[in-house]
């Protein structure tokens, strides 16, 4: 057989082999269509390293990372305001824990079902190993909605779903924190019931505490700094910047608020942001110390913007985030955010890079038209890292009962950054011959999950 015949035939076991076990997943997760997305983003990425490295497929390494340890689904039942009891459906998937204990934020959102929560979770593996920190992978939530509740009761869902959930945590043994809806109040109050449930003062269960209880300074910031770190180092590989830079954030919570922030550092100017009702635009860029205050103090949606800053206009709808021109795009606020024609309008606009923020902001379609438009791509994975990395750091922080500035946190988060950037960039021009992050993240993390997957048998 000839050198090309033998490389043909190697690529079709390759191909056969992803296409049987894809199989394998639809028919086992039927439906959950977030999750088989994700699956496939990371399978149509990985074809070169099961090309050079036979051995796993021999040892079935995708059926075997793609099924979660456990998934673990309960009842949340709590008693609201006006003395009805209400029920909710809370989750917890933990992935694997072949780098550390599972570790994956929470979720409170009415959109959280078993596909959303796999997801995350499947999504959460590869991310944690690219920050090289001793973290598996896990994820969770329930489909409460905390917009419109009291504090008391969003304390009496809290309680109640820890008090299930915290037969399944521990400092060794998974870590949750923080994600859509849930911040840190809620922390706090999952926090406080695990302590009465254990009697026992253990910080490390939790990340995204308040400080006063075993936080870390810079950690609120971290995953919208870190995007901004993550972009930043793409563009300066590519002569570009932040500065001067006209830049679109979708969303206004948490990763949106410090991505804003630290771009705004950089020297850009935020010209548009938005909320699930609506996106606000300014071409002169907006105010994000206001921003923060509207979104974190006063609890209000961001056309109140506007009645301060009249010349801001609010456009109902928060899909029209991306008909704003820009040069960056940073997607920050759910899933499946940015879309084709999403994607085609910022390309119409001459958009030169994307950072998801966000988990999986860009649909399959989207992400392929930005790349084959030649827009700088920053996958989530690697570019929202920063928020679990820090979280990493505050596991440590606990372990050894000690503090670290935030000065000395925000420097370690820009060398994870780098290089997890770097990490990527390297993997993408080793195995496809390209600066396609995309690829590149996937394969970096895939190499070492699989890697321990192999040396730790079965
Ligand atoms: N918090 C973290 O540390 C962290 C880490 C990694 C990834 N993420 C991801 O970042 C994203 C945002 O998380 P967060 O922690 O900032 O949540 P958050 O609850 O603080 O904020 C979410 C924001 O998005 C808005 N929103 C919801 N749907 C929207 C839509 N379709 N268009 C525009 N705005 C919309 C909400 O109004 C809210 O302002 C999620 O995908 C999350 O999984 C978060």
């Amino acid at each position: 057989m000839s050198i090309s015949q033998l490389k043909e035939v190697k690529t079709n076991q390759v191909n056969e082999y992803i296409k049987n076990v894809y199989k394998k997943v639809e028919e086992r997760n039927e439906g959950e269509y977030e999750f088989l997305q994700a699956v496939r983003e990371i399978f149509d990425t990985i074809k070169p390293v099961l090309y050079d490295n036979p051995v796993y497929m021999k040892l079935n390494i995708l059926e075997r990372i793609v099924e979660p340890d456990r998934m673990i689904s309960f009842k949340v039942p709590w008693v609201d305001d006006e003395g009805y009891v209400q029920v909710n459906r809370g989750f917890r998937v933990q992935f694997n824990n072949l780098l550390g204990p599972y570790k994956g934020g929470l979720r409170f959102h009415p959109t959280v079902n078993s596909s959303i929560v796999k997801f995350l979770g499947f999504e959460q593996i590869f991310k944690n190993a690219l920050t090289g920190q001793s973290i598996g992978g896990g994820k969770g939530g329930a489909d409460f909605d905390p917009k419109g509740k009291s504090d008391l009761e969003i304390m009496r869902f809290c309680r109640s779903f820890m008090t299930e959930l915290s037969r399944h945590i521990g400092p060794n043994v998974d870590v949750p924190a923080g994600d859509i809806g849930v911040g840190e109040q809620e922390i706090g109050y999952l926090f406080g019931q695990y302590r009465k449930m254990r009697n026992s003062f253990e910080p490390g269960v939790l990340t995204g505490k308040p400080i006063a209880f075993g936080g870390s300074l810079g950690r609120k910031e971290a995953t919208g700094y870190g995007t901004v770190y993550f972009v930043k180092e793409m563009l300066e590989d590519s002569n570009y910047s932040f500065q001067g830079a006209k830049v679109v954030v979708s969303g206004s919570g948490n990763v949106a608020l410090y991505a804003m922030e630290k771009a705004t550092e950089l020297g850009a100017t935020v010209v548009a942001c938005s909320d699930s009702s609506g996106c606000i635009y300014d071409e002169n860029g907006l105010d994000i110390e206001f921003l923060k205050q509207i979104k974190e103090d006063e609890k209000e949606r961001v056309q109140h913007y506007t009645t301060v800053y009249s010349k801001a206009k609010y456009v109902e709808g928060c899909e029209n985030i991306w008909s704003f021109p820009c040069d960056i795009a940073l997607p920050c606020a759910t899933q499946n955010e940015l879309d084709m024609d999403a994607a085609k309008a910022l390309v119409k606009n001459n958009v030169k890079a994307v950072g998801e923020g966000a988990n999986m902001p860009c649909t399959y379609d989207a992400v392929n038209y930005l790349l084959e438009n030649d827009v700088l791509m920053a996958p989530a994975k690697a570019a929202n890292a920063g928020g679990v990395a820090v979280s990493a750091l505050e596991m440590a922080q606990n372990n050894m009962r000690t503090h670290l500035t935030k000065e000395e946190v925000d420097a370690r988060l820009q060398q994870i950054m780098k290089n997890i950037y770097a990490e990527s960039i390297e993997a993408a021009k080793k195995y496809d011959d390209s600066d396609n992050l995309v690829v590149g993240a996937n394969i970096a993390s895939f190499i070492k999950v699989a890697d321990a997957i192999v040396a730790q048998g079965v």
